[in-house]
Formats: C-alpha cells, sequence, structure tokens
C-alpha cells in the first residue's frame, strides 16, 4: 500500500484524476467508477481536463460498484443517475460503455453473476476508484462481508442507511438493500485508488490501513491488493500511528508517475 498524505481534498481529487487520466491516455482501459461524494471532486477534474486538456473516455469502459435494490436507473438517486449527472455525460464514453448493476432485477443473483461475466469479458478493471465508509465498508460490503465475496446482495447496515439518508427526502427511503461487487471482485482489479477525506474518516482510514486485515473492517480487505494507493487529505489521516513513515517513504510522488 502506498499512503500518500495530501494537504486538502482538492490535492486528493487532483491526485486520483492523474492516476485516472495517466491510465485512459495509455489505451483502451476500464475503469472502476464509485458513488458517493468522496470521488466528486476526482469527477469534476476529469470533467475540466476533458473540455480543456483533451482527455477523451471515448475509447474506456467503466463499471459502477454497487447499486440500490428497489431503485430504477431513472431514480435521481440510483447510481446509475448519479454517476451520469456527475460524470459520465459530461464526458465522452461511448453509448453502452458504462455498466451498472440492475436494482430492479427480478433476479438479483443471476444479475450478480452476469455483471461479474461483464466485468471478466471486459478484461478486468484497470483502475478502480473507491471510497470508505464510516464502519470501513467499500462499495457496499458491509462490516463481515467475506473477505473473498463476489457481487451478491447485501443488507445495509443501519449506519450506512444514516450516512446516506442526505441523499434521500427522509432516511425510511434509504433502501435496505443494495448489490454490490464484493471484495474478491474490487481486488482482482489492477490498481486500487482508496479515497477518504475529512475527520469523519479518520478512524475507519487508520482501521483500514493500519489494522488488522479482518471481515469488521472490510477496506482492510485491501491490504491483501499488490497496488493500492491511499489518497488521503490531512483530516482523513489524522488518526494514522505512523504519518511520519508514510510522508518519508511515499513523499508527494506517487509510485505510478515512475521513480
Ligand atoms: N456505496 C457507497 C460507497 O461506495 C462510498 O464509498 C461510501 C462513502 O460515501 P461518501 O463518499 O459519501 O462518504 O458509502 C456509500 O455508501
Amino acid at each position: 500500500m502506498e499512503i500518500i498524505i495530501l494537504p486538502t481534498p482538492d490535492d486528493v481529487a487532483r491526485t486520483a484524476a492523474d492516476a485516472i487520466e495517466d491510465q485512459v491516455r495509455r489505451g483502451p482501459s476500464v475503469l472502476g467508477l464509485a458513488t458517493g461524494s468522496t470521488p466528486l471532486g476526482t469527477y469534476r477534474e476529469l470533467i475540466d481536463r476533458h473540455r480543456n486538456g483533451g482527455l477523451s473516455f471515448a475509447a474506456a469502459q467503466a463499471f459502477l460498484l454497487d447499486e440500490y435494490v428497489g431503485l430504477p436507473a431513472s431514480h435521481p438517486q440510483s447510481y446509475h443517475s448519479v454517476i451520469r449527472a456527475e460524470f459520465t455525460a459530461s464526458v465522452d464514453f461511448n453509448a453502452g460503455a458504462v455498466h451498472g448493476l440492475d436494482g430492479m432485477a427480478r433476479d438479483p443473483q443471476a444479475e450478480a453473476a452476469e455483471y461479474e461475466a461483464r466485468i471478466a469479458a471486459a478484461g478486468g478493471v484497470d483502475v478502480q476508484i473507491l471510497g470508505i465508509g464510516t464502519d470501513g465498508h467499500v462499495g457496499f460490503n458491509e462490516p463481515m462481508s467475506s473477505l473473498a465475496s463476489r457481487t451478491r446482495i447485501k443488507t445495509l447496515t443501519r449506519q450506512t442507511r444514516l450516512d446516506n439518508a442526505r441523499f434521500f427526502d427522509a432516511a425510511e427511503d434509504v433502501p435496505d438493500h443494495v448489490l454490490t461487487q464484493g471484495l474478491g471482485t474490487i481486488r482482482d482489479a489492477r490498481h486500487l485508488l482508496l479515497l477518504a477525506m475529512g475527520e469523519a474518516k479518520a478512524e475507519a482510514v487508520a482501521a483500514a490501513v493500519e489494522g488488522p486485515v479482518g471481515a469488521f473492517c472490510p477496506a482492510s480487505a485491501l491490504q491483501l491488493h499488490p497496488h493500492v494507493s491511499v489518497l488521503l487529505d490531512e483530516a482523513a489521516a489524522s488518526r494514522l500511528a505512523h504519518r511520519g513513515y508514510y510522508q518519508d517513504t511515499f513523499s508527494r510522488k506517487p509510485a505510478w508517475q515512475g521513480l
């Protein structure tokens, strides 16, 4: 894991955008996109580079991490709609190049299996953007998710439903169930970018990065991956015990930019 501590959330967004741009400019790429507030700055930065810097997504495909069960793709809070509104409609992905799980699928397990097959047929994910929940979830893999899990239906915890209530009219409107890529699925991506900003994420970040690997902190499963970049602002890094070590070791130049 490379732990990169940056002064501000904008620096996190720009550094994540650098990693995505680097990948996309190399040729046809498969991106893993997350929803939630955390990657919004990165998406804004990529939109800006598309409009003003010639960055094109025409040869790229994208796969979303997760989706609420029971929300049609047209619902404004479905992750299909959110990613379209926040990112993909503002750049030049080809029609059909952005894939998401169908929250209305009559057979969610079949939908999950088909999604895994679609990711595999695309050649796997090159760079996966991830946020982290306050309880250490990634995607919607809540505490005690199997570290080997594949895409499947999950029940949200009360804490996650409360955390996400801000996007809905009322807390009761947050769906109970979701479809999510599993921790095993996420770990198949070739480069993981875990982003966290703000004090509210500091405890989860410390558990994920410095705690033991265990199902109670799903993000700790990322320690088993060969190429993870953890991009943090100062506040999200504030509970790390070994900040000096990370700052000496990883400086301000991420390894993907070469030595
Ligand atoms: N399913 C999403 C995750 O993909 C996201 O990373 C996390 C953090 O959300 P936020 O970035 O809004 O803090 O929770 C949500 O529930």
